[in-house]
């Protein structure tokens, strides 16, 4: 069983929290968890610093509005990871500058934007991949949902991260560990660095089997 009233006043705090952090600015981002009957989302326009619990928009299992303002127009995108990963229980997305970045390179790989460096990348995070630019708010094809199906995070080429977890406080760790390696990554690009090795990666994929 979910508890809403203490879900909604989740999402005001990790919103509040990761918009002082910079980690999104103005009205860019959303967050929603799973209800047991729905889910709250971020209503659209909305800053995360400045959120209100009563005014979250509440939406049934197929995403019609019940009650609260308008639901954030990234909502088929949030829909589209619980559809996905049934253990999902919160998607964060973020205009985060580093993760972004990367989202904008040329030369990034589509199937992995971010190289395990890091333990707590692979731990946390996994592999990222890149989906097709579409404009904000669009469906993101067929492709987005077999991928979610194995992949907890991803970037929206040109646009930022997505991340889903098993409570929001997973999502938001996950999403600043993605931040935070993606700095790294940028940090590092014209430098030599050395990954962790396969046997690093699936050691720490299988004493943290997050998702
Ligand atoms: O980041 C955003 C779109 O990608 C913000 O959209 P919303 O204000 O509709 O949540
Ligand atoms: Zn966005």
């Amino acid at each position: 069983m979910t508890d809403e009233h203490e879900l909604r006043a989740a999402i005001v705090k990790w919103g509040a929290s990761l918009f002082q952090r910079g980690l999104t600015s103005g009205s860019t981002g959303n967050i929603s968890v799973r209800l047991d009957d729905g889910f709250l989302t971020t209503p659209t326009n909305s800053c995360l610093g400045f959120l209100q619990a009563e005014r979250l928009s509440k939406v049934d299992e197929t995403g019609h509005p019940v009650s609260g303002d308008k639901p954030t127009k990234e909502l088929p995108l949030h829909l589209g990871f619980y559809r996905s990963r049934p253990k999902a229980r919160a998607v964060v997305h973020l205009h985060s500058t580093y993760a972004t970045a990367l989202s904008c390179l040329a030369d990034v790989d589509p199937r992995d934007a971010i190289p395990p460096i890091t333990p707590y990348v692979v731990m946390r995070v996994g592999k990222v991949p890149v989906l097709p630019y579409v404009k904000p708010g669009a469906p993101l094809g067929p492709q987005f949902e077999i991928k979610a199906r194995d992949h907890a995070a991803m970037l929206i080429a040109n646009h930022g991260p997505v991340v889903s977890g098993k409570s929001l406080e997973d999502a938001v760790f996950a999403a600043e560990e993605l931040e935070e390696t993606a700095k790294l990554v940028l940090l590092t690009r014209h430098l030599k660095v050395r990954r962790l090795d396969e046997g690093d990666v699936d050691d720490l994929t299988v004493s943290f089997a997050l998702r």
